[in-house]
């Protein structure tokens, strides 16, 4: 049996070891619970990508790290030094990744309600693209842009009509989505026709996203062909060229053995193959390539250690076993019902005999981690690992029933240290007056 996270194993101990660490012995130096983090497979991840940018599209493109899955100042001086751009989707996003030192030039910035003292602080800083999502804040942009003397470089959000299976809360591809304008009605080339007579805009490409956690080649090879026949069309009709092509994110990622999918280095070949016919068939030039991966690049690289707390056996109904974390550093279940893997940290490798459901110690019923989770034998105070919370868990983390987030550990080449300290009480009431 192996774990869902290539960068775990056994340690001679027989506990369960990240990136060369004991998981036991970072929950003792760092105490529970506690995201643990495999640097080097994060480097790995990236290079996977920048390596399929150069085969695949002659190095004609740039990978953009979706920082919403994991913002932190540790992660942004990563990926400045992986050659990686970032997508940031908020003022605090872009506000730590220019504190970390990240370069302006490669930030996009997304958002469907950007506020204008957002849009300023993008100009202010030179952050590279600002990915527009409609026509209230194209007129904002234009208008900020002519006050402070700047001319933006933009893209447009695009709903391509594609509509991914994936659970509906991540979908953003379809035409029912609060996300950007559609290519259906017109609606995407009448805004792009107003903001290229736009004086303080310069209109540069194009963006779409069809949604999170997407194990199948098909909707992003559609994805891809509308996007390019578009791009063709305003050719052909207005001659408006479109520089660029930035294809979002979405790939899927193992969070159990049930989870399938496919390297993401086949994503690019397919999906460049789909860009290159179009470009040789309707003549036009092959566009600068942009991608946004999130969840693949930090999902399976991240673990979060807990103890558990009691253990509580209902007759004939289900066994909790109640951890010292849960909703508040994962609210994955309470919002998707996703489903995560666990072991032991102990003997992780140990026969799995008990189903029981991983609960947490929030003030709610539906604060769980897994439900009927396959474990083994487990006992008060053991350590237990929740696989592949490497991505959208610290970042979506809440401080519900004022409890302290979590620390981040980076561990790399067998040593640790940490990316993000633990809360503290005194941080909980920092801003209360
Ligand atoms: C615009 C955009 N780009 C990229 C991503 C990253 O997606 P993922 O983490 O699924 O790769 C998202 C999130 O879904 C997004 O909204
Ligand atoms: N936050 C989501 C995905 C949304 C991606 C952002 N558009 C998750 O945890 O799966």
């Amino acid at each position: 049996m192996d774990f869902v996270m290539s960068c775990l194993s056994v340690g001679e101990n027989g506990n369960l070891s990240i990136g060369g660490c004991d998981v036991a012995a970072l929950a003792e130096e760092y105490g529970t619970p506690a995201y643990i983090m495999d640097e080097d497979q994060i480097r790995e991840n990236c290079r996977v990508y920048n390596r399929a940018m150069q085969e695949y599209y002659g190095g004609n493109g740039i990978v953009l790290y979706a920082s919403k899955a994991l913002s932190c100042k540790y992660i942004y001086r990563m990926m400045k030094e992986e050659n990686m751009g970032i997508d940031v989707v908020s003022g605090g996003e872009m506000y730590t990744a220019l504190k970390a030192g990240f370069p302006a030039e490669r930030i996009y910035f997304h958002g469907n309600n950007k506020t204008d003292d957002e849009l300023k602080m993008a100009l202010e800083n030179g952050v590279g693209r600002i990915v527009v999502d409609n026509v209230f804040e194209l007129e904002s942009l234009n208008r900020l842009s002519g006050e402070m003397g700047k001319t933006a470089d933009i893209l447009f959000r695009i709903k391509p009509g594609i509509d991914a299976h994936t659970h509906s809360f991540i979908r953003t591809g379809q035409i029912d989505s609060k996300f950007g304008v559609s290519l259906e009605n017109g609606e995407a080339e009448n805004i792009i026709k107003m903001a290229d007579d736009m004086e303080n805009l310069n209109v540069v490409g194009v963006h779409c996203h069809i949604g999170s956690q997407i194990f199948e080649l098909e909707p992003f090879e559609l994805a891809a062909e509308k996007m390019m026949t578009f791009i063709a069309d305003l050719k052909d009709k207005y001659d408006i060229s479109i520089k660029e092509l930035n294809l979002g994110g979405g790939y899927g990622i193992k969070y159990t053995e049930g989870d399938t999918p496919i390297d993401y280095d086949k994503y690019i070949q397919a999906v460049s193959k789909v860009v290159r016919r179009i470009s040789e068939e309707r003549g036009i030039p092959l566009p600068y390539i942009v991608m946004e991966p999130g969840r693949s690049i930090t999902a399976e690289t991240g673990l979060t250690v807990y103890r558990v707390g009691a253990v509580k056996e209902i007759p004939g109904v289900r066994t909790y076993i109640s951890v010292d974390g849960g909703m508040g550093d994962n609210p994955r279940y309470i919002l998707y019902q996703s489903e995560y893997e666990a072991v032991r940290v102990n003997n992780p490798l140990a026969e799995k005999t008990v189903t029981a459901t991983l609960a947490g110690k929030c003030c709610e019923s539906g604060d769980i981690l897994i439900k009927d989770a396959k474990l083994p034998e487990i006992k008060v105070g053991d350590l237990v690992a929740v696989l592949a919370t490497g991505a959208y868990n610290y970042s979506m983390a809440s401080n519900y029933n004022r409890i302290p987030r979590l620390p981040i550990v980076m561990v790399s080449g067998g040593k640790s240290r940490l990316a993000v300290k633990r809360e503290s009480y005194d941080d909980l009431i920092a801003n209360d007056l």
